[in-house]
């Protein structure tokens, strides 16, 4: 039975494969080398260093150069711009990144021609509405993007759009130029004690709005994610959106493209706004419906706008640039000497840091997880991973995996652990053994719900020091019949648990039974009647395959009654050596699972 993409439909169980980590599958097509200054400054912990082919990471749009050189350090650069849709398809199966600005479309077709060869994106820049994050995802391919450098840049050009705008300085200009001199024509309006609605008080938003304290007006805002204490700070009120563009003389845009913001000002919000409302957008052209703005410009309810962002860029017989009250730049809010050098080394390092297996901190489609938290899991995403490729092998052929939960035992108080990436690397574990599909910790949350898999998460909170971020990991899966009976829990779930010692994962309970078993190379679990001499028969017989037992442990409910064997092994058994196991009288049930 193939495993299907419905929800409906359970997981089969096929044979196991290796599989590598999500640190080896981001640098699986070939082994990176880094440069010293690289990995001293940036990925102490996780670089690998074998000096192999080097990555392609194609530059699809001008970067600043210190961000080039540094990816030179690292990887083949292909500084290749002005691609059509179809050549970027083309040359994107060469590639193991990609990093573009806010031109280039990086669509579901950029993904599927890659072959699976793209591991990242970066966005060298805040916007990510060009790049299909859904189809990204899918493909387990990490969207990055360089989120601060740029902050002041935009706000700068936002103000220098309201202040020219106000002023008419480039109708102004464009009259001079052509030999006028309209003193009157060009007599403006003044800023001072004027309200500007600021809409999206986030980064830009806000360095927008203290820009605008400065020039003397009154700042209200409006951002229905963002906390009023910040605002407050800044002496900026937060207000609801009707009250914002009702009560505004001048508005400015500063929130995403989304579902939700799309054509946000159209002709039912021009209605409502003041007449003779100024508007200034250096956020995304399409969170103004156009049509409507030049309308509402005709009737003269908006008495100017100022546009660095349009729906389509660069646009197109366009009424509304052409307007004589609208004044339009080439969405250059980013476009300083300094912001794009920011930008460009921000990108560069988020790009290399990803190619390198490290999680990146400006992820757009992935956990973030901070550099001091990962060092501490660590060693927890490696168990976690080796658990739920354990637990799936433990389930009987045919049975479907439906559910599955994961008990993290730790002293931390919940909001002080962060079990994405854990949850992640044990839906990594649970599907790469039984399917095709390439797991990682971008895609596994999408994997498991297009297959159907629900994964619960509880705590057990414990008493004690919260040193270690957690005592053990329990995975469970219900309603399933198992290969080796003995790993069923008295409530009939198939359940291992695990710790982690010394650094090194070890598997600590198998159903009821607690063994100690480090989780390297593979484990043969035996059940057996207990007795002495059962450790040297099985011994034996490995040595004689010439297989190297690199751990033993037995856990037993209690004396000569059943017991469970946990051998860890160094190379898989032969067949022979297998069966001869099973022949063993005491031995009543065993199975060999490769971590
Ligand atoms: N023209 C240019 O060259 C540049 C444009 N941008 C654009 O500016 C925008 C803002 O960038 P940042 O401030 O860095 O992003 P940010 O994420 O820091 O701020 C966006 C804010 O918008 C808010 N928001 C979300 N939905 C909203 C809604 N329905 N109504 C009101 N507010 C809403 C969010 O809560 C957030 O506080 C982005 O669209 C970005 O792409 C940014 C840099 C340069
Ligand atoms: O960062 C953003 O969101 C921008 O809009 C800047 O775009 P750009 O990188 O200049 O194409």
């Amino acid at each position: 039975m193939a495993a299907s993409a419905s929800s409906s439909v359970n997981l089969s169980i096929k044979p196991t494969r290796t599989s590598l980590s999500w640190k080896t599958h981001l640098a699986s097509t070939s082994a990176f080398a880094v440069s010293p200054r690289l990995a001293n400054r940036h990925y102490p912990r996780f670089v690998i260093f074998s000096m192999g082919a080097k990555p392609t990471v194609l530059v699809a749009e001008k970067l600043g150069e210190a961000g080039v050189n540094l990816l030179k350090e690292f990887a083949d650069v292909d500084c290749s711009y002005n691609l059509t849709p179809e050549e970027l398809c083309t040359k994107i199966s060469l590639c193991d990144a990609l990093i573009v600005r806010s031109g280039t479309k990086v669509s579901r077709e950029v993904f599927e021609s890659s072959g699976g060869r793209l591991k990242v994106v970066g966005r060298a820049g805040v916007g990510i509405d060009n790049v299909d994050l859904a189809a990204a995802t899918e493909h387990g391919c990490l969207v990055v993007n360089a989120p601060t450098a740029n902050t002041v840049a935009a706000a700068e050009h936002g103000i220098a759009l309201l202040t020219s705008m106000s002023r008419n300085v480039a109708q102004a200009d464009a009259s001079v130029k052509a030999g006028k001199w309209l003193r009157n024509k060009y007599v403006g309006v003044s800023l001072v004690g004027k309200t500007l609605a600021v809409m999206g008080f986030g980064k830009v938003g806000s360095e927008v709005a203290r820009r605008a304290k400065g020039l003397g007006m009154h700042v209200i805002a409006h951002d229905p994610y963002a906390p009023a204490d910040r605002a407050r700070a800044l002496g900026v009120e937060l207000v609801s959106f009707d009250k914002a563009i009702a009560s505004a003389d001048f508005i400015s845009l500063h929130m995403p493209l989304t579902p939700a913001t799309n054509k946000i000002l159209n002709d039912g919000t021009f209605a409502k706004m003041k007449k003779g409302v100024r508007i200034v957008n250096v956020a995304r052209g399409g969170v103004i419906d156009e049509d409507a703005l030049v309308r509402a410009l005709d009737a003269g309810i908006v008495a100017q706008a100022a546009l660095d962002v349009f729906t389509v860029e660069p646009p197109k017989d366009s009424k509304l640039v052409l307007h004589e009250n609208v004044t339009a730049t080439p969405h250059l809010g980013a476009s300083t000497m300094e912001a794009q050098e920011g930008v460009a080394v921000e990108i560069a390092e988020a790009v290399v840091g990803a190619l390198n297996g490290e999680l990146a901190a400006t992820a757009v489609n992935a956990p973030m997880v901070p550099a001091e938290v990962l060092s501490e899991l660590k060693p927890f995403v490696a168990l976690a991973e080796k658990l739920g490729k354990l637990v799936v092998q433990l389930v009987a052929g045919g049975s479907g995996v439906k559910s599955v939960t994961v008990t993290y035992g730790s002293a931390r108080a919940p909001d002080d652990l962060d079990t994405r990436l854990l949850r992640a690397m044990i839906t990594k574990g649970l599907i790469e053994p039984i399917s095709s599909a390439f797991v990682n910790f971008v895609n596994a949350d999408f994997t498991a719900k297009q297959r159907g898999l629900r994964i619960a998460e509880e705590r057990f909170l414990l008493n004690g020091s919260p040193e270690s971020p957690l005592e053990f990991i329990q995975v469970q899966i219900s309603s399933v019949t198992s290969k080796f009976a003995s790993a069923l829990s008295d409530s009939g779930e198939i359940r291992v648990e695990g710790k982690v010692k010394d650094g090194i994962p070890h598997l600590t309970k198998v159903g009821s039974f607690e063994v100690d078993v480090s989780l390297e190379g593979s484990i043969i679990l035996c059940r057996q009647v207990d007795q002495p001499g059962m450790i040297g028969k099985v011994g034996s017989i490995l040595s004689e395959g010439n297989v190297n037992v690199s751990f033993m442990s037995v856990g037993r409910i209690a004396p000569r009654k059943h017991a469970v064997m946990a051998i860890g092994v160094d190379e898989q058994p032969s067949k022979e050596s297998l069966k001869r196991i099973g022949e063993i009288p005491a031995v009543e049930e065993f199975v060999y699972l490769k971590i």
